[in-house]
């Protein structure tokens, strides 16, 4: 096995912004995940566990309970009865899936809340859900708060300006198709086939960037290295510090590496079952909990070119190597989808979408 990673870990409180804004684009560069200091981020540790409770809360309810809020085509309804069976083809995703087989059984459970319009959640959940709503328009909120920074900080790191990518993912602009996604991973149980089985498949996300809040003691996602290698990432980093809570994980997305011409990279990973926590040879196989947010520019956003000599740059050395690539300012190859329209981001999800979810009757 692969040893596991060492990620950079970057503080949003930083007063050297240059500085902040380089290591955040370094590591989006090198390695399409980072971490942030829990330090230096807007959340509390209660808002963080608070939410972890809702989720263990939800899942613990009677399976007929749940299968109600299956997910619908808009990826907005919840996707709770899809109890170890969500499917994912080979053909499901477009390019970057890997899978041994024709069918994998992935097996998680995932609760999917879409955005809120006026803080009000606009799907039906569960009352232990419903009465809770003030508590997860909060945390919602401060996601995408940190968001912001994070954009903010890319912005600084590929020398455009600050609001470049920030005014584009404003929420208050119109509708953006984020979405905070609670997700349990039940532990080994005695079926569990150790070559086999997996909690998430080989993925790529669709969106601009992750924000990925762990529990202690319960890791088991890993990155393809670019030498094709799984690396496990640890819920903490090496220098483990006083940490309020797990630093947040934050990836970058198929949407922000399309629109800076595969500068900021969108890694490869899955989720497995660790195998020193989780083999049923051991005592204790555990259960991992995670809550992803994924953040999105505004539907309308069409993927312009982002004018940054360092994306400029980055294309100059591609088209050294390979004379045929088009060299331009950013905005995916030359900013223009086949139809020789500009793609919008709505448009960018939505293929994803629709390329990925079989329904599983
Ligand atoms: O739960 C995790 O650790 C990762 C989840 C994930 O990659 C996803 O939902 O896209
Ligand atoms: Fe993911």
């Amino acid at each position: 096995m692969t040893d596991p990673i060492e990620l950079p870990l970057i503080d949003l409180t930083s007063s050297d912004l240059d500085a902040a804004g380089k290591a955040m684009l370094d590591a989006a560069v090198g390695f399409g995940f980072l971490y942030i200091d829990s330090r230096t981020t807007v959340f509390s540790s209660t808002d963080v566990d608070r939410t972890f409770g809702m989720a263990e809360q939800f899942f613990k309810l009677p399976l007929s309970d749940k299968v109600p809020y299956r997910r619908g085509s808009d990826n907005r309804i919840s996707d709770p009865g899809a109890l170890n069976r969500e499917e994912i083809s080979k053909s499901g995703f477009i390019t970057k899936v890997i899978v041994q087989e024709s069918v994998l059984i992935c097996r998680h459970r995932a609760l999917n809340i879409g955005e809120l319009q006026d803080e009000k959640i606009q799907q039906p959940l569960p009352e232990s859900l419903m009465s809770r709503e003030a508590d997860i328009a909060t945390f919602i909120s401060l996601c995408n708060k940190t968001c912001d920074q994070i954009l903010r900080l890319l912005a600084r790191g590929l020398e455009v300006a600050d609001d470049f990518f920030a005014s584009r993912h404003d929420p208050a602009k119109g509708s953006t198709g984020n979405s905070l996604r609670l997700l349990y991973y039940p532990a080994a149980v005695s079926s569990y086939r150790p070559d086999k089985d997996i909690r998430a498949g080989a993925h790529s996300d669709y969106g601009s960037i992750t924000l990925l809040f762990q529990r202690p003691g319960q890791p088991g996602l890993e990155i393809l290295t670019t030498d094709q290698k799984w690396a496990p990432v640890p819920v903490y980093p090496s220098d483990k510090a006083d940490f309020p809570f797990p630093p947040i994980l934050v990836n970058i997305g198929d949407m922000l590496s399309y629109w800076t011409d595969g500068l900021l990279k969108s890694t490869i990973h899955r989720v497995v079952f660790p195998h020193d926590k989780q083999s049923i040879a051991k005592p204790t196989p555990q259960d991992r909990y995670s809550i992803a947010f994924f953040c999105q520019p505004v539907g309308s956003t069409e993927l312009v070119p982002v004018p940054s000599k360092v994306i400029a740059a980055h294309r100059h050395k591609k088209q050294d190597t390979d004379p045929n690539a088009i060299v331009g300012y950013g905005g995916g190859a030359s900013g223009l989808s086949i139809d020789q329209h500009r793609l919008t981001a709505g448009e960018h999800l939505q293929s994803r979408l629709a390329a990925t979810y079989i329904t599983t009757k």
